[in-house]
This record gives C-alpha cells, structure tokens and sequence, in this order.
C-alpha cells in the first residue's frame, strides 16, 4: 500500500481527508476530495504514479487528529492532505488540530500554495493553510473549494516526490542503490554467489544505511491492541453440521426447540412393581411383564388388585399409578418351575406418581434445548442434550481456518537434520502453535519455514492467505535488517497495519494487519508475532486465541483470569509483563498460590514448560521496582489446573 520503512516503493501513498460536517453526514456532498483524487490519480508525468485513499470527517479536532495520526504513524503514508476547514469560519479548526501533530513545518510549501493562489484571486488571502512534516509524512491543509483546493495542489506537484523522497531519505545515490536490487545484481539470499557484504546490506526494500534508526509504530498499550484486534474479528457465518463430537469448542447461532418430549413415554424409575397406588400393601398376583424395551411391554391394563414387573426405564402399563421397589417386596409364589413370579407382597404404602417419569417430565415439547450463541464444551452435555431430543444437525458459526508460518533464514525444521550448522536454531514456534491449535480445537494449516526474502516471503504470504481466515507467521517483525514482514505485508501484499509494537514484555514487536477479503469473503487476519520463543507463544495466547474464540462467536473469547498469591517475590520490568507461572489451588488457604516457571528471557523456550499461567505484571515504577511474595496478581489462565 504505502511506501513504509527503508521504502522504495513503486507509488507514492496519499490520503485525502476531507473535513466538513456537510460532506461527513452525506459523502455525495463531497467535491473536493474527489477532484484532488482524479488530480493526483491523473498526474502521470512523474516517475512514480500517486495511489489515493480518502476519507471524511467531521469539523472535529479529534477526528482530524485521529485520522491524521493513523494515517502517518500507523499507514505510513508518504502524504496526507486535508480539504476544508481552513477558512475564517466558527467552525473552521483545520489548521489548529493539524499544526500541534507537525514535528517539522514545511513554510515554503505554504507560501507556494498562497502565492499560486493569490495570483488567481486576492480572497486566497483569507485561506489559512499549514504544511508540515510528521514522521515521513508530508502534511498539507488546503482549502475546502474544489477550485482552491486544485489550485493549491497544482502549484507545488512538480516539487512533491522529490520532497517525498527527501523526506523517506532518498537521495539520488540511494535510488541507484535501489535499481541494483531491483535487477537482481544483489543475489541477496545466496551466501555462496553473492558477496557477504552486499547480502546483509541491502533488501528489496532498500540499503540497510537508510534504515530507520526508530520504529515508525506508536508503542501502544496491551489494552489498546485488544480492541484494535476484537473490532477486526468479526464472527464468521453459520453453517449447518451434524451432531456429534466434532461440535465441541463450536457455538450455536441458533436457538434449537425440542420437537419430541422425554422420556417420550411414562418410564418406570425403578426396578420393583407397577402398581394402583391405591391397593396399598398386600399380596397381588403379577399379570404382566414390563423391560425397557417394547417387545417385552405388558399389553394388559392393570386392573385394581393386580401387579405388574418392571425394570428402570420400562414402560409404565396402563392402568398402573405407582412403582414399588423390588426390595420393598418380597416373593410369595412361583410358577412350577420357578422361572416365573406369580404372587408377590407389597409392604408399603407409596403415593399416586411415585417412581414414575411422566411424558416430557424432563423435557416438554418446544423447550428451548440450546440457545443461539451457547458453546458446545468440553464437558459434552449440550451434545447429549440435542441428541435427547433426537435433533441431528444445526447451525454453528463456522470456526476459523487458520494458517502457521515461520520465518529466518537461520530457522530449521527439527525433524529434517539433528545437527545444525553454526548460526542455524531449531524452529520452536510452529510445533507450539500446531500443539495449541490441537488443544484449543482450531483447525490449523503448516504452512512451513520461509527465509528472509522479500520475494520468497510476499510470495508464501499470498499462498497462505487464500487457504485460511487468520495467518500467524512468527520473526521478522523487528528493526532488523531481514525483518521483512512489516514492510512486505504493506507495500507488496496491501494490507493494512494496524499496529505494530506494543508496550508489553515479552512481545513488543507484535504486529497486527488485515487485508480485505476478495468476492464478499471476510477480512483476513494477520499477526505478525516476534520471533523469540516465549514471545511467540505469550501473544499467541494474548491476541491470537481471543480473536480466533470471537471468529467462532464465542461470547467469552478471553481466557479467565484468576488471583492468585505469589509464593517467591519477583522483580518488575519496565514494560508490562506477562510472567510464565504454575498456579495450583491450595486447599489449606483457599487460595491459587503461582510459582514462577524461572528465567523469563524471551528465548527461553523451558519458561513455558509446565506453564498453565501467564501473571499480569505491572510495569515497574519508581515506587514499585519488585512485588514481595505473598503479593496477589491477576493471571491468565492459559493452561489446565492441576
Ligand atoms: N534494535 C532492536 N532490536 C530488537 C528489538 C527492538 O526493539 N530494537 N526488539 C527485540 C525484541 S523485544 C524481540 S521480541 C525480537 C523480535 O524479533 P523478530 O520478531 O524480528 O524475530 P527474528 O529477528 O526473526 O528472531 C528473533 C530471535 O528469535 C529466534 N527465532 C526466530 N524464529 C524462531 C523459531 N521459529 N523458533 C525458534 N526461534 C526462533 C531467532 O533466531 C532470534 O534469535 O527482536 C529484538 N530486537
Ligand atoms: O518483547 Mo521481546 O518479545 O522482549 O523479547
Ligand atoms: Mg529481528
């Protein structure tokens, strides 16, 4: 999408804000930005071609603000401009919500845009534009009127990219540089061809000399990238599926009515006697036979003073009000050969209805057996429950697809050599993600190692991202030179970042992207999770699970969280951290007691071991540096309790 990073994008990236609380109410109403679109689109003399999004806001500064700063800070744009707002009037506050975001002015871009402007009109004089520099974003505020705003644009397009490319740190040596990676004279991931040297310094995405020294992402909180994911997970449709085991971890997205009563006949609860209530105790002579299972029922009614056999769960015969249990009975004849009951005493009183299920006692027709939104569990009974009432297929939101990848040239698959060479590390991730997605009841796809190659990596991402609805690939997200896939997702694949670090320890490089589904599909996901170990494995939990559980429709898509009581005392770090734990319940102090799982470096993979917890620490602050033991923390759940 836009030119991001070390950037040698083939366009230039523009956003046209346009503000008016008209236009922002009904967009037909919008003239300006169209008319700088076609402008921008239209103009093909330059050496890069412009790509335009748009955009309307109100007359609101925190609207504007808002949308400017994702626009450079998030989008990375090469140039943002706004239309409207920039006049004498009340509610003209443009220039105002703009000019506090510049860290650099642009005062000759300014004067250029009045001076054209005044040459055509001397009431340019009351537009109040401001230019500035912000990031590697140029921004402008021009005028609402689709003729001053044309008339602003044209005076400074010549003078554009190459205020762009100064601003992304091109110079004309660089964009030489560029050409020779562009033609491949840079064979940049072969060790033995290429020179060393060049291979380390150079990406498609430009010479390393002109990297960014600071990350363009904002470093937003954990609690803030929460939402940004949940507003991007939408629940997927409802597909029709049959009832069985393969429901489990699926949620209904509809109500399900039981269409048949159970028991569906008066059943017997006990093993003993049919009886008339009434009769009371006695001798009764047995005149029939009732086993759970029709070939076997007692046709006859029961006629006062008679008795009939019956097992749990028979059917009650006609005429019969009560059961009496077998031990509350005893035999007083048999037939001949002693293989039939023929006369038999009840020895107490029982009521009308003892020991009888009537029709629907348990489930009455048109109860409501599982409601739209309820999840299939583990424990299985919402299973049996719609097996009961014989229901065999219903609707359930369609649970994500998704897609594992890991990145490094140095990652290699455990299974394909016990040795590795020097440099080389096994990859963990992978079979951690698969081994949650098994646990977790996601279906996964292994979309295998990639290498730092920009080519390579566009190429695998794409593959990938039409087979699944979420794609979680693993390194590559940091301020390395072959950390690729931040500037890959934007400027090759035109997805869109959302963000891109995040003030949490392990996991600040976490990044986060969609991209538009094609032909009325949904949005795809895409997590950009940092390479080490342990950070791969605690965002997954934090961010991937609770999105995948909200595709699925989950109402609760979070893991719980419990307190639990710190048995040693821990230091704090300067970024919220998410310590590996064990927590157990401790019966003697009707407590969750949490033991530290060791050294907490994200590399190190064995502080996941055992783990069933992630403790939410607090940054660490002047006041605070450590937490004492006995001190009581939110965790996570994250594994089972033991
Ligand atoms: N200058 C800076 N450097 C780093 C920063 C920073 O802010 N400024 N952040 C650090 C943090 S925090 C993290 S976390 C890592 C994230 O790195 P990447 O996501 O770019 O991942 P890589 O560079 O590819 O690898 C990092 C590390 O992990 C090992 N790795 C990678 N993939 C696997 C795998 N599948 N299985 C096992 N181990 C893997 C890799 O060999 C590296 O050792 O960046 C810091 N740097
Ligand atoms: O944030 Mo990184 O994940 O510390 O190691
Ligand atoms: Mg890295």
């Amino acid at each position: 999408m836009s030119s991001i990073v070390q950037g040698k994008p083939e366009y230039y990236s523009v956003g046209i804000l346009t503000v008016s609380d008209t236009c922002s109410r009904d967009s037909t109403k919008d003239r300006s930005g169209p008319v700088l679109k076609t402008l921008f689109e239209e103009t093909s003399q330059l050496k890069k071609p412009f790509h335009v999004k748009t955009k309307i806001v109100k007359d609101d500064t925190f609207e504007i603000q808002k949308s400017v700063k994702d626009w450079c800070d998030v989008e990375n744009l090469d140039l943002v401009v706004t239309t409207g707002g920039t006049g004498f009037g009340v509610r003209d506050i443009t220039p105002e919500a703009v000019q506090p975001l510049f860290e650099k002015t642009c005062s000759g871009i300014t004067y250029a845009m009045i001076k054209a402007s005044l040459e055509k009109t001397e009431f340019a004089a009351l537009s109040r534009p401001v230019c500035g520099i912000r990031g590697n974003t140029i921004i402008l505020t021009i005028p609402g009127s689709p003729k001053g705003a044309k008339e602003n644009v044209q005076a400074i397009l010549n003078v554009l990219p190459h205020a762009i490319d100064l601003v992304r740190g091109e110079s004309g040596e660089n964009v030489h540089a560029q050409l020779r990676v562009e033609s491949h004279e840079c064979v940049h991931h072969d060790h033995k061809h290429g020179d060393k040297h060049q291979y380390l310094s150079t990406s498609l995405f430009g010479p390393v000399s002109q990297r960014k020294r600071k990350s363009p992402y904002p470093m937003i909180t954990v609690a803030e990238a929460l939402n940004i994911v949940a507003e991007h997970s939408n629940i997927l449709s409802p597909i029709k599926v049959p009832v069985d085991e393969n429901l489990i971890g699926m949620v209904l997205a509809e109500d399900v009515v039981a269409r048949q009563p159970v028991p569906g006949y008066r059943a017997s609860i006990l093993d003993g006697y049919a009886v008339i209530a009434n009769d009371g105790p006695g001798v009764y002579p047995v005149i029939g036979v009732s086993i759970a299972n029709t070939s076997h029922l007692s046709t006859n009614k029961l006629q006062p003073g008679q008795i009939a056999r019956i097992t749990t769960g028979g059917p009650v015969p006609p005429g019969a009000t009560a059961v009496v249990m077998v031990e509350d009975t005893t035999l007083v004849r048999a037939s001949e050969d002693g293989l039939q009951e023929e006369s038999v005493e009840i020895h107490v009183q029982v009521s009308d209805g003892a020991n009888i299920r009537e029709i629907g006692s348990d489930t009455s027709i048109g109860t409501i057996v599982a409601r739209k939104g309820e999840l299939f569990s583990a424990v299985g009974g919402e299973i049996g429950v719609l097996a009961s009432v014989g229901v065999k297929e219903v609707c359930v939101y369609r649970l994500p697809v998704f897609g594992v990848l890991s990145t490094g040239n140095e990652v290699i698959d455990f299974k394909s050599t016990s040795e590795l060479k020097y440099g080389q590390i096994f990859d963990s991730n992978r079979p951690t993600l698969l081994a949650i997605a098994k646990a977790t009841g996601f279906e996964v796809k292994d979309f295998g190692i990639v290498s730092d190659d920009a080519k390579e990596l566009e190429k695998r991402l794409k593959e990938a991202l039409t087979q699944v609805d979420v794609l979680v690939s693993t390194g590559g997200v940091s301020m390395g030179e072959l950390d690729l896939f931040k500037p890959t997702l934007q400027q090759s694949l035109g997805a869109t970042i959302h963000f891109g670090r995040v003030k949490m320890k392990p996991g600040k490089p976490t990044t986060f992207a969609t991209l538009p589904g094609t032909a009325g599909a949904p949005e795809k996901l895409i997590f950009g999770l940092p390479g080490n170990p342990a950070s791969a494995t605690v965002t997954f939990y934090l961010f991937v699970l609770p999105a995948l559980r909200k595709l699925a429709g989950y109402e609760n898509w979070n893991s719980p969280i419990l307190q639990a009581e710190l048995m040693d005392k821990i230091s704090l770090d300067p970024r919220p951290e998410y310590h590996r734990a064990v927590i157990s319940f401790d019966h003697s102090k009707g407590k969750f007691m949490a033991t530290s799982t060791g050294h907490q470096i994200s590399s190190r993979m064995l502080s996941l071991r055992s783990c069933n917890s992630l403790l939410k620490l607090p940054e660490r602050t002047d006041k605070c540096k450590e937490l004492d033991k006995g001190s009581v923390v939110d965790v996570i759940l994250i594994g089972k309790l033991s």
